[in-house]
């Protein structure tokens, strides 16, 4: 089965976010990613991550202010300082917490921006942040995110869009962060795509479709896509990001005895 990990933004929300890394270790999972760290102390999550033996898997770049809506600021071109800072501010916490992956949230754009000028303010700025993690050997993540349900006016809707951002870059350290949720709005054809698409994949994500929830709680064959992912090769991290239906306890019937690592 594939290396599973732990969103915790949306799993074991049952108790304080500190608290979730032990409830993710006792759940079995060996590597847990959230989307930001910078409400807290770099020394206080590398403890979380140690006592509970635990690896970083991922998070995101700073997004802006994402309580007033801002999904990412990577388009936005009177934004370029705060994005220069971000990705410092990323690389400080990836260090602290050994973490080898950071997703790079493109940004909505707004009307005011033009589609040229957000696509190339865009590729800048990825291309600036790819050349500052490659000196730390880390990988940054461009997720193609739904735009028909939870984000519209996301900059980066799909996978092609993705792929075209990647290969304008053209720097070795740059993937796609495939989330089946996402993928299965926007495009379906989860199993052949992700074939297709595997050697650009840097990081996966899941949740049924739709409401987001568990395995089994949509239309997604979970079964077979986690058995696809094993034999296409993919040797990257699986993360569970989704929002339980009920309890996290009782939402992961999908993760079997048989599906978790060793502790
Ligand atoms: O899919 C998602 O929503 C996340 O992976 C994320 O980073 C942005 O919300
Ligand atoms: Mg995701």
């Amino acid at each position: 089965m594939p290396r599973f990990a732990a969103n915790l933004s949306m799993l074991f929300t049952e108790v304080d976010f500190t608290e979730r890394f032990a409830r993710a270790r006792a759940a079995g999972f060996a590597g847990v990613e959230y989307l930001f760290p910078y409400a807290y102390p770099k020394d206080l999550l590398a403890r979380a991550l140690s006592d509970n033996n635990l690896t970083q898997v991922l998070f995101n770049l700073p997004p802006g202010n994402w309580d007033a809506g801002e999904r990412g600021i990577a388009c936005l071109p009177d934004r370029l300082e705060e994005f220069r800072a971000g990705v410092d501010q990323g690389i400080e916490y990836a260090r602290a917490l050994g973490c080898r992956r950071l997703n790079c949230l493109a940004g909505l754009r707004p009307d005011s921006v033009s589609e040229d000028v957000a696509w190339q303010t865009l590729v800048d700025n990825v291309a600036y942040a790819a050349e500052k993690f490659a000196a730390e050997d880390i990988t940054l993540c461009l997720e193609a995110i739904n735009s028909r349900v939870d984000m519209p006016g996301f900059i980066l809707d799909t996978s092609g869009k993705v792929l075209a951002l990647i290969e304008e870059v053209d720097a070795d350290n740059v993937r796609l962060q495939y989330d089946l949720y996402h993928m299965q709005i926007m495009e379906g054809d989860l199993i052949r795509s992700m074939e297709c698409l595997l050697p650009w994949v840097g990081h996966i994500q899941f949740a049924d479709n739709p409401g987001r929830h568990e395995p089994g709680t949509g239309e997604i064959n979970f079964s077979n896509v986690f058995e696809a992912i094993d034999s296409m090769g993919y040797e990257g991290w699986v993360s569970a990001e989704y929002r339980p239906s009920g309890e996290t306890g009782s939402s992961l019937g999908w993760f079997s005895s048989g599906a978790r690592p060793s502790p």
